[in-house]
Formats: C-alpha cells, sequence, structure tokens
C-alpha cells in the first residue's frame, strides 16, 4: 500500500485471479484495465484526474471511494473511453479503450453511468435489449440466447416483473434497476458501475452488490465499482482505491485503506475503526467540521 504518486498501484493488491471460475490454467485469463500517465479535464480546462499508473486488478473486484468532486465519475467515464484523455492512456486487455468502436467496446466493457436518460415510453425490456444490441447489430434481431441473456440480467437485478412498464412510469430505484439491467445484459467481461446502491432500498443494494460479485465469481468479471458508503464497500470489494482531488492516495486490501488517517486525511472526518469478520464498524468521534 503506498500513498501520494504512484508508480505501481497494485501496490498491496494481490493480482492472483484464484476464485473466479477463469482462473483456471486452461481457461482465458480474465481482462485487466490499467491507467497510465493519465490526464483527464473537461472542455480542455485543468486537469480533474492525474495519476502516474492505476490498476483494476483482472477478476476481482474494486471500489472507487473518495469525496465527492474527487474525480470517480470522471475516472470512470475515460475507462468507459467516454471521455477522451487529455494526455495518457487506459488499457482494457492490453488495448487502448479509445481503439474501440463502439459496439465492440459495449461488448467488451459495460457501464452504468451515474445519469442515465431514456424516452419515457421504452418498457423496461426493451431497455435491456440494447445490452444485446452490440452483439447483433440494431436491425438485425433478437435472437433466442439474446432474450434468455434479457431475462438474466432482469432476474439478477429482480426486476424481471417489470418487464413491460415503461420506464417513465417507474421510481427513481425501479429505473436504476433498468438501467442496471441493460448493463448486465450486455454480458461483458468488465463491470463499471457508477453508484450503482444510489435510489435503491437496503435489499436492492444487497441484492445488485450480490449479483455483481456473483458475476466476478462465476466467469470472474472483473468489476469497478463507485459507492459512497465506505463500509460497504469495504464489506463488498477485494480492493479498494480512494481518490483524493483527482489522485489515488490509497489503495490495496480493504483492512489495509480504511484507517483512521485516511478518513481524516480524504474524508475530514475524525473516527474509530474497528475491523471483524463482517468488515469495518466506523464511529465518528466528534460532529464534522463545517
Ligand atoms: N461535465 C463536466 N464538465 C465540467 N466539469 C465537470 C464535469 N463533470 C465533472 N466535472 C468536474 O470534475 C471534477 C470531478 O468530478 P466527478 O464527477 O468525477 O467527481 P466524483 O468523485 O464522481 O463526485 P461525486 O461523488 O459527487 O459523484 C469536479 O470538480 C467536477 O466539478
Amino acid at each position: 500500500m503506498s500513498k501520494g504518486e504512484p508508480t505501481d498501484t497494485t501496490g498491496g493488491i494481490d493480482t492472483n485471479t484464484e476464485g473466479g471460475l477463469d482462473a483456471d490454467a486452461d481457461g482465458p485469463s480474465p481482462p485487466e484495465l490499467e491507467a497510465k500517465e493519465l490526464a483527464l479535464s473537461y472542455d480542455a480546462g485543468e486537469p480533474v484526474v492525474e495519476l502516474d499508473r492505476l490498476t483494476v486488478p483482472a477478476g476481482e473486484v474494486t471500489a472507487l471511494v473518495g469525496p465527492n468532486g474527487s474525480g470517480k465519475s470522471t475516472l470512470l467515464k475515460s475507462m468507459n473511453a467516454e471521455l477522451t484523455p487529455e494526455s495518457g492512456t487506459v488499457y482494457f486487455d492490453g488495448d487502448d479503450v479509445q481503439s474501440y468502436g463502439t459496439s465492440e467496446l459495449a461488448t467488451k466493457l459495460g457501464l452504468l453511468a451515474q445519469q442515465n436518460d431514456a424516452p419515457a415510453s421504452t418498457t423496461v425490456r426493451d431497455l435491456a435489449a440494447h445490452g444485446r444490441y452490440p452483439h447483433r447489430g440494431f436491425f438485425e434481431g433478437l435472437s433466442e440466447a439474446d432474450h434468455e441473456a434479457i431475462d438474466r440480467a432482469l432476474e439478477r437485478v429482480g426486476i424481471e416483473d417489470l418487464g413491460d412498464r415503461p420506464v417513465g412510469g417507474l421510481s427513481g430505484g425501479q429505473q436504476q434497476l433498468a438501467w442496471l439491467a441493460m448493463t448486465f445484459a450486455q454480458e461483458t467481461d468488465a463491470l463499471l458501475l457508477d453508484e450503482p446502491t444510489t435510489y435503491l432500498d437496503l435489499h436492492h443494494q444487497l441484492r445488485v452488490l450480490r449479483a455483481a460479485r456473483q458475476l466476478n465469481e462465476e466467469r470472474g468479471v472483473t468489476v469497478c465499482v463507485v459507492l459512497h458508503d465506505i463500509g460497504q464497500a469495504a464489506r463488498f470489494a477485494d480492493n479498494l482505491i480512494a481518490l483524493k482531488d483527482g489522485t489515488p492516495y490509497e489503495w490495496g486490501p480493504p483492512d489495509e485503506v480504511v484507517t483512521p488517517d485516511l478518513l481524516e486525511e480524504v474524508f475530514g472526518v475524525e473516527a474509530e475503526v474497528g475491523f471483524g469478520p463482517e468488515g469495518p464498524t466506523i464511529v465518528p468521534r466528534k460532529p464534522v467540521e463545517e
């Protein structure tokens, strides 16, 4: 585990992929996401993310944590080639993600963005079907296998009963689940999930996280997820990357990253941290200062 500008952010992270099914010596290795010499900005302004090197380990679950505005969504967007770097490169499985065409990208990396928009009359099932078109082409029609993938995705997030409902008539949480079903229906080797638990009740939060974990365990899917609840992130993820002011500040296994020092230096919160079998207990010592 290191601090400040990293030269190799795998420090402290065990990149051994044992545990995922694809860890089999004869099977394909799960793909790794790696960013090098990266600077990200909007409208050619000052960089909001800058880092030397960052690795999201292959076949593992990594949570990005950090304060509001620290650059989590921006980093995720660059991993999905939605944002072109000012300088530097994001690699997926050794390829520059900017080199992928739109459909190719959507068959490799599934992104749940923070803000999503669809015509109100689109049904949940039609929305989820958009996760399959990159595999087929929009005008080719969906195969039986595509419909099965859509069924699996709706079931994974627990909205198989909402398939015929227009998304415009759903609650915020139900819409979030519909978008997540679309992302899952892409059946990609990596998932980039930006705050997938926002708007969700506790049951659906746990269900969505369990679904992502199942995909990781069953198919070796590499998961990178932004979570605001640091306790939940520590319980769920194999690794944490804490961002501060657009730069990775600390990274490694949760019990090494979640410390009183980190909470104070990154989040400005003085707290006691205890680690039990179920993860950390975080108890603020005093009210946060304004
Ligand atoms: N579309 C945009 N145009 C200009 N600046 C942006 C844009 N999106 C984000 N930023 C800026 O980039 C910085 C990082 O924002 P980002 O959304 O990546 O942070 P975050 O860690 O995901 O925040 P949050 O936890 O609040 O979602 C912030 O200073 C933000 O104001």
